[in-house]
């Protein structure tokens, strides 16, 4: 990962996919057959921001090792990815997720990888009022750098921390509704929701493919409402 990287992240993956304007999924799906063996149907570039510390990383790591990172904390450096490949009702699927850095230093590396992704998971930390805070600057971000159809979902990460937490799950859903946004509370701790976040995106990116013309539009926002756990157990 990148928590002690070069700012270009290209360590841990065989397949950097740089902004460089070039059709992402296309060029991945290609390096993807040619040096990986797992094949897939469609790919989806998704990034992890939010504020330094809010738990992007263990986020991924939860998702792609089904680990959690705890002890000392080590802020991510520029950005970094991993991939994973999910089934999604037969079609796979594979998420090249983005990890960027929180700090403030970092921000004009990652506004460039904004533009060719297709899901940004927007993170706050339920027991860090600044975090929740921030999420309208963040968003303003997303507006300016990210295409317009890109699915945006917000999660108020750290939910386990029940005796620390200073943001209601009311305010995560208020805010998350006058932005049009997706919302739930994760922890990357439990593993709450985790796999939900990434298999939604997943799933529009399947459904935006595939639908047929008569069918009804996929709704990423109702799709977790459904599906979401609420409380502070486990996936
Ligand atoms: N209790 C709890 N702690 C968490 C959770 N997720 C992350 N943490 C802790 O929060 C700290 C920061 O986590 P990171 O994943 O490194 O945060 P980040 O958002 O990647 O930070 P930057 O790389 O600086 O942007 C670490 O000490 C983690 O152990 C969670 O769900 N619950």
């Amino acid at each position: 990962m990148g928590k002690d990287r070069m700012q270009n992240g290209y360590g841990s993956g065989s397949e950097p996919g740089s902004p460089n304007g070039h059709h992402p999924f296309r060029e991945h799906k290609q390096a993807s057959r040619q040096s990986s063996t797992e094949l897939f149907d469609l790919a989806s570039k998704v990034m992890l921001i939010g504020d330094s510390g809010v738990g992007k990383t263990c986020l991924l790591v939860r998702f792609k090792d089904g680990a959690f990172l705890s002890g000392s904390f080590i802020s991510t450096v520029g950005i970094d990815f991993r991939n994973k490949v999910v089934d999604v009702d037969g079609t796979k699927v594979k998420l090249q997720i983005w990890d960027t850095a929180g700090q403030e230093r970092f921000r004009s590396v990652t506004h460039a990888y904004y533009r060719d992704a297709h899901a940004l998971l927007l993170l706050y930390d339920v027991t860090n009022k600044a975090s929740f805070d921030n999420i309208r600057a963040w968003l303003g971000e997303i507006n300016e750098y990210a295409q317009e159809d890109v699915v945006i979902m917000l999660l108020g990460n750290k939910s386990d921390s029940t005796a620390d937490r200073v943001i209601r799950t009311e305010d995560g859903e208020k805010l998350a509704k006058e932005y049009s946004v997706a919302f739930m509370e994760t922890s990357a701790k439990t593993g709450m929701n985790v796999d939900l976040a990434f298999m939604a995106v997943a799933r529009d990116l399947k459904m935006k493919k595939t639908r047929k013309p008569t069918e009804p539009k996929f709704n990423v926002a109702d799709y977790v409402n459904q599906e979401k756990k609420t409380g502070g157990c486990c996936s």
